[in-house]
This record gives C-alpha cells, sequence and structure tokens, in this order.
C-alpha cells in the first residue's frame, strides 16, 4: 500500500560506479537522460572502507554544469571539517551521516550558513528514531539500504520500514533511499513512501539509462498519486 506522500519524485544518479576517467561525462550524460540532480559520494577511508573525490572534483565540475543539482553524499568521519570547502566549490546539498559526528545540530546550522540544503542520512543497523529531533531543520533525510562504501551492493529491503516509519509521520518530507536501487527495486520503494530516488549502478551501467529514469519516475509518481487519493 502506498502511504501518503505530499513530495515531488526526484531521480538522482549517483555516479560512483561510473567511469571517473571521464566524470564530467558521465554527470552531463545522466543530467540529459532526465535525472533530476546529482548524487556524488565523497568517501573518506575512515567513515566508510573506501576513497573517492573531494571538494577540489566538485570545483571542476561545476562550470562545466552550472545549473545542475549537485547532491554531496558525505561519508565521512566529522563532516563539519568539510562544509565551507564544499560550499565554495558550488555543492547544492549536503547530506552528513548522524553516525559521523557528536553534534548534529552544530553540522546542520554550519550546512545552512553556507549557503546549502541539508541532509541526514542513516546506515542500515541505525534505529530512525535517532533522526526525529532533526526532522524539521532538514531538507531531506537519507535511508541507506545497503551498508555505505561501496555500490553495486545487494538492495537490503529490511531497512525500508524506516521509510515507512518517517512517511507515516512526515506527508511532506523529502525521504531520500540510497543503495541498490533501480528498476528491479523501485517498486518497494516507492510502496513505503520514499520520494528522492539515489540509483547507481542500475542507471550508469543500463542500456537505456533514459528509459530506466522515466520508469521510476513513473512509479514514484504514482504511489505519490495514490498515496493523495487515500488521504
Ligand atoms: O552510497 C553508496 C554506497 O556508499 C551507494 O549506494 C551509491 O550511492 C549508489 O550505488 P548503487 O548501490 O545504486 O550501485
Amino acid at each position: 500500500m502506498a502511504l501518503s506522500n505530499g513530495c515531488s519524485c526526484r531521480i538522482a544518479p549517483s555516479i560512483l560506479n561510473a567511469d571517473l576517467s571521464s566524470l564530467a561525462e558521465e554527470c552531463q550524460r545522466l543530467l540529459d537522460c532526465g535525472s533530476d540532480y546529482l548524487h556524488l559520494d565523497v568517501m573518506d577511508g575512515h567513515f566508510v572502507p573506501n576513497l573517492t573525490f573531494g571538494h577540489p572534483v566538485v570545483k571542476c565540475l561545476r562550470p562545466k554544469m552550472p545549473e545542475a543539482f549537485f547532491e554531496m553524499h558525505m561519508m565521512v568521519d566529522n563532516p563539519e571539517r568539510w562544509v565551507e570547502a564544499m560550499a565554495d566549490a558550488g555543492a547544492s546539498m549536503y547530506t552528513f551521516h548522524y553516525e559521523a559526528t557528536s553534534d548534529p545540530v552544530a553540522c546542520i546550522r554550519k550546512i545552512k550558513e553556507a549557503g546549502m540544503k541539508v541532509g541526514l542520512g542513516v546506515n542500515p543497523p541505525t534505529d530512525v528514531s535517532v533522526v526525529l529531533p532533526y526532522v524539521d531543520m532538514v531538507d531531506l533525510i537519507l535511508i541507506m539500504t545497503v551498508n555505505p562504501g561501496f555500490g553495486g551492493q545487494s538492495f537490503m529491503s529490511e531497512c525500508l520500514p524506516k521509510v515507512q516509519v518517517l512517511r507515516e509521520k512526515y506527508k511532506n518530507l523529502d525521504i531520500e533511499v540510497d543503495g541498490g536501487v533501480g528498476p528491479k527495486t523501485i517498486q518497494q520503494c516507492a510502496d513505503v513512501g520514499a520520494n528522492v530516488i539515489v540509483s547507481g549502478s542500475a542507471l550508469v551501467k543500463h542500456d537505456n539509462p533514459r528509459e530506466a529514469i522515466q520508469m521510476m519516475r513513473a512509479t514514484i509518481n504514482e504511489a505519490i498519486a495514490k498515496s493523495q487519493l487515500e488521504r
């Protein structure tokens, strides 16, 4: 059953498993296929057992796509440390992890002061109750559906009840799912009320990403429309 959901659908490809030697071209290709914004995975090798890229890469990407919305998924310890640098580089949203900081409120405040939108994420083992005190302070809650660190992992459907709990409480909250999401798992995400979809490998490696984005968008929009009828 689709839950009440007063938000709009956004499809945000992750470029984590894209050909990073052609990052700008890959980003533009995915934007040209109809995605709403780009989900850029930043990893520090401490918070997660992998290393990707940081604000210098964003600084290089921004002039090539001045209108694009860049969501920085900060899988890093002490996320406060990189806020100003990411804002200066041209990031649009700064999504950090509850587990990575001792003071989420200070981090949220710093992100807002830097002029970016705020996302707050939780990993699979973390109970969704930890984000409830911050829901009214942020623009988006990210529910990880894999343990962070690598693209191409299997979807963890056991994380979906967290989405359902949030959707039942907050009809207009942007709820993002990330990890193993694609055409094969999108219906499960729609059914519990997710409206912001991060999809990496499923889109990057798809023969027709435009078609896949359209299909996922239609699935989420159908669930949103159904939930609004049920109100
Ligand atoms: O953030 C992570 C893992 O840390 C990934 O979930 C990517 O953001 C999406 O990759 P796929 O799972 O869709 O390949």
